[in-house]
């Protein structure tokens, strides 16, 4: 754990869920015993900051239900103000409605959509300009691990954020290698904590050795109750971006609390 001081917890509930579901899964998350309860003073302290981005449709449903111990994030956002854009979400919207994060770059966003990496810096800028915070993803594919192309990969996609974003202060990087999601074959701590640590120390040489502290760098990719352990035991695995393991409460709940 070397990120500011408290474990990151995301919930990725990705293009899943219906209405039944989700007021399911919220009432499971509202009566879990999460480590975040230790005392009000915890929250300021090393405890887990836990946050769940349910699909566009039902983030009102769960602004509006969730217990405050847990914040929301939406999954994607616009890159400008709102407008003539069919389709689009606009930040100011998502605040609208109680979101205080999103996630951008998402693999599935950059290579089943199609997104490039400047786009998603740009979305990122406009974003933490609006006051969201933003959780940013990067990651390898399988083929670009093989052939000896992480870090490029992982340092390109961090460029296109370093070039444009007005702040670090509430940026949370998820380091998600497209080969561990949703295939069960999540990467080993040391896999994942050699990435962590050439990504911290890519932000002290691009940015500042105060944002490379400070920054949360969490992981993501096959992530369950049984794997989390060993993996949050790691210096620089700062918390989770959970994909599947997200959508079943109990679960969930098993991840948050990793960190003790
Ligand atoms: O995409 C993921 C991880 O998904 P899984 O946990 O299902 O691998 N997080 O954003």
């Amino acid at each position: 754990m070397s990120g500011s001081g408290k474990f990151f917890v995301g919930g990725n509930w990705k293009c899943n869920g219906t209405k039944d579901s989700i007021t399911k899964l919220v009432s499971d998350l509202n009566s879990a015993k999460l480590e975040s309860d230790v005392g009000i003073l915890q929250p300021l302290f090393f405890n887990p900051y836990v946050v769940v981005a349910p699909p566009f449709v039902y983030l009102d449903q769960v602004t509006s239900s969730l217990t405050d111990r847990i914040e929301v994030s939406a999954q994607n956002s616009w890159i400008g103000k709102g407008g003539a854009f069919t389709g689009e979400i606009s930040v100011e919207q998502l605040k609208d409605i109680g979101c205080k994060w999103v996630i951008l770059g998402h693999s599935e966003r950059r290579h089943v959509i199609g997104e490039d990496d400047q786009f998603i810096g740009k979305k990122a800028a406009f974003a933490l300009n609006e006051g969201l915070g933003v959780i940013a993803c990067i990651g390898e594919l399988l083929e670009e691990r093989e052939a000896g192309k992480t870090f490029d990969v992982c340092f390109q996609q961090l460029k296109a954020f370093a070039d444009v974003v007005p702040s670090w202060d509430n940026i949370v990087i998820a380091y998600e290698p497209v080969w561990a999601i949703g295939t069960g074959k999540v990467a080993t701590p040391q896999q994942a904590q050699e990435v962590h640590v050439a990504v911290r120390d890519w932000l002290k040489k691009n940015v500042s050795e105060e944002v490379a502290s400070k920054t949360r760098i969490i992981y993501g990719g096959s992530v369950n109750g049984s794997n989390c352990g060993e993996l949050a035991k790691e210096e620089d695995i700062d918390g989770f971006l959970v994909g599947g393991a997200s959508l079943k409460g109990p679960e969930f709940a098993t991840i948050v609390n990793s960190v003790t």
